[in-house]
């Protein structure tokens, strides 16, 4: 329902209160006061926005998140500013961030972690499919809906995948724990950055902290590129072949997010959905 959104205010909403604190701006729960729809405000202060190069990354997360609709990714429905904020209309997620759910209750399931993962590739299908690389996946920016489905969010540093006319991908971005070997060494990179990132999501859910955790910028980075993965015992023997496969150094060597959908740790664990 795209609302001619150039009439649309702030006294238009009924704000409730506060759901959580962003880099630049807080997200409130509001009411759209003509329907009673609930929705997230992410109201950002212009005056925090200075520099140009956050208002390019604004216009542009507005741009691709606000075309973008699939199940597993959080929508978008427009935005409008006035003198002070720039406002963006964003799907209320009942559950909140995956990280306040982890903090909550340690490690989860292998079941509903697996569950989890498949609902995110099935998310980075969708925007790989249209060159869109996320860049920044971590529990943060995933959210849960009413129904316990995840919803990919916050498409802050999502960019458009490099082709073969345009300048490589280096630019560093995302949340240093997350960063693949390829961006920590300033290479040249592509979606593959995200499948990476998959991989040391899962590898949180279940050990409930990230793999190259370190004290320090450097020793991370140091690990990221040159440690192996060390995987507790108690992690299944699937879920670690799932693991070992998805973070490989090279990422021409990570599987293709049909691949991850085919392996036995997904299946086992995602059989009643459709194939
Ligand atoms: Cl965008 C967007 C859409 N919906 C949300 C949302 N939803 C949400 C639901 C429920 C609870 N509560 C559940 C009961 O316990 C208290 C918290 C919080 C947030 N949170 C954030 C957010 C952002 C940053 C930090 N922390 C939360 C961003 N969101």
């Amino acid at each position: 329902q795209r609302t001619i959104l150039s009439t649309l205010s702030m006294n238009d909403f009924e704000i409730v209160r506060q759901i959580g604190k962003g880099k630049y701006g807080h997200v409130y729960l509001a009411i759209y006061k003509a329907s009673g729809y609930i929705v997230a405000l992410k109201i950002l202060l212009k005056q925090e926005l200075q520099h140009e190069k956050l208002l390019k990354q604004l216009k542009r997360e507005v741009e691709i998140q606000g075309n973008l609709d699939h199940p597993n990714i959080l929508k978008l429905y427009g935005s409008f500013q006035d003198d002070n904020h720039i406002v963006m209309i964003l799907e209320f997620a009942q559950y909140g961030t995956l990280y306040d759910f982890l903090k909550r209750s340690q490690r989860i399931t292998e079941g509903r972690s697996a569950r989890y993962i498949a609902q995110i590739v099935r998310a980075l299908q969708f925007i790989h499919q249209k060159h869109i690389i996320h860049r920044d996946i971590k529990p943060e920016n995933l959210l849960v809906g009413r129904n316990g489905e995840i919803k990919l969010a916050d498409f802050g540093w999502a960019t458009y995948a490099p082709d073969l006319s345009s300048t490589p991908l280096t630019t560093v971005c995302g949340t240093l724990d997350y960063l693949a070997p390829e961006m920590v060494r300033r290479l040249p990179y592509n979606e593959n950055v995200d499948v990476w990132a998959l991989g040391i999501l899962c590898y949180e859910l279940l050990v409930g902290v990230p793999p190259f955790e370190a004290i320090g910028f450097h020793e991370t980075c140091r690990r990221i590129v040159c440690d192996n993965v060390n995987i507790p015992d108690h992690v299944s023997s699937e879920a670690r072949n799932f693991i070992l496969m998805v973070l490989q150094k090279i990422p021409f060597c990570r599987p293709s997010l049909e691949d991850i959908l085919n392996h036995p740790w997904i299946r086992m664990h995602n059989s009643m959905t459709t194939p």
